[in-house]
């Protein structure tokens, strides 16, 4: 047991050490219309990886099914061995995430908001404070602790979203167009903490945005309606004029 954490969290059975998350033949439909078919990869512990693609590609539909919030038509997704669907619980403890569009309860102050997000996720009541004074450091919200979610501007309400997926020390953090509908400012800031997140944790970030998962992300699976159209590995920091013209992202028409 960790003092940290308050639990060991065990790998699942017959995994790959360096495996965090495997993604095998993922297929999803929405009625008769394929969202995602037969998308199949993989993320290594500590990775920090890009998924890019234009509008509609199926970047939200593989981010749901990654995170437990929804099973796929067919194929498997586990993470750290669990199935996201037979073992979601034990997923949900490794994987923090901020949906395109956070639930966000405005009517609460942002501490509030953070200590009933603790409860639910059946934190005690301790380790709650301290992983709120933590994430509050950590996004940058200390002076806004007491504000109202509802009077935030959208990039600290994006904050808060990210703090609330970080609360509970997850492992692996998923994040859906985390700089969607912020001010320039405040998407240097978040991507910066993003940045400063990936130094930890496994992360998957879902972007549009080619300059974005090149700042970021150290491996780019280009999704295109629906299937896996090109994969890059790179320098996080690297810009896209500086990187080959043949085949990587850089040359991909994206959005
Ligand atoms: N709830 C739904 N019901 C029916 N079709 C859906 C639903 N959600 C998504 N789709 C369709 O599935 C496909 C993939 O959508 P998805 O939201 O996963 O893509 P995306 O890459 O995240 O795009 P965006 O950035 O616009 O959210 C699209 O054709 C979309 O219209």
């Amino acid at each position: 047991m960790t003092a940290e954490t308050g639990y060991e969290l065990e790998m699942g059975a017959g995994t790959d050490p360096d495996i965090m998350i495997e993604v095998n033949d993922l297929t999803h439909y929405y009625g008769p219309t394929p969202a995602v078919e037969n998308v199949n990869f993989t993320v290594r512990r500590g990775e920090v990886l890009g998924f890019l693609g234009p509008n509609g590609a199926g970047k939200t539909t593989t981010m749901r099914i990654l995170t437990g919030f929804m099973p796929p038509t067919r194929g498997s997704v586990t993470v750290d061995g669990y199935d996201v669907v037979g073992d979601s619980l034990e997923v949900r403890r490794r994987v923090g995430y901020l949906p395109e569009s956070v639930p966000l309860h405005t009517e609460m102050n942002v501490t509030s908001y953070l200590k009933y997000m603790g409860t639910l996720r059946r934190m005690n009541g301790r380790r709650i404070r301290a992983r709120i004074d933590d994430v509050i450091g950590l996004c940058r919200l200390e002076d806004y602790h007491k504000t109202l979610i509802g009077k935030l501007s959208k990039g600290f309400r994006q904050r808060v979203g990210i703090a609330q997926a970080i609360l509970h020390e997850p492992e692996v953090l998923v994040l859906d167009e985390p700089t969607i509908g912020i001010d320039p400012i405040q998407v240097v800031e978040t991507r910066s903490l993003i940045q400063d997140l990936g130094r930890e944790q496994t992360v998957v970030l879902s972007s549009h945005i080619l300059p974005e998962v090149s700042m970021i992300c150290e491996r780019v699976l280009i999704i295109h309606e629906g299937h896996i159209v090109a994969a890059d590995t790179q320098q996080p920091g690297s810009t896209p004029a500086g990187r080959g013209a043949a085949g990587g992202p850089a040359s991909m028409p994206i959005g």
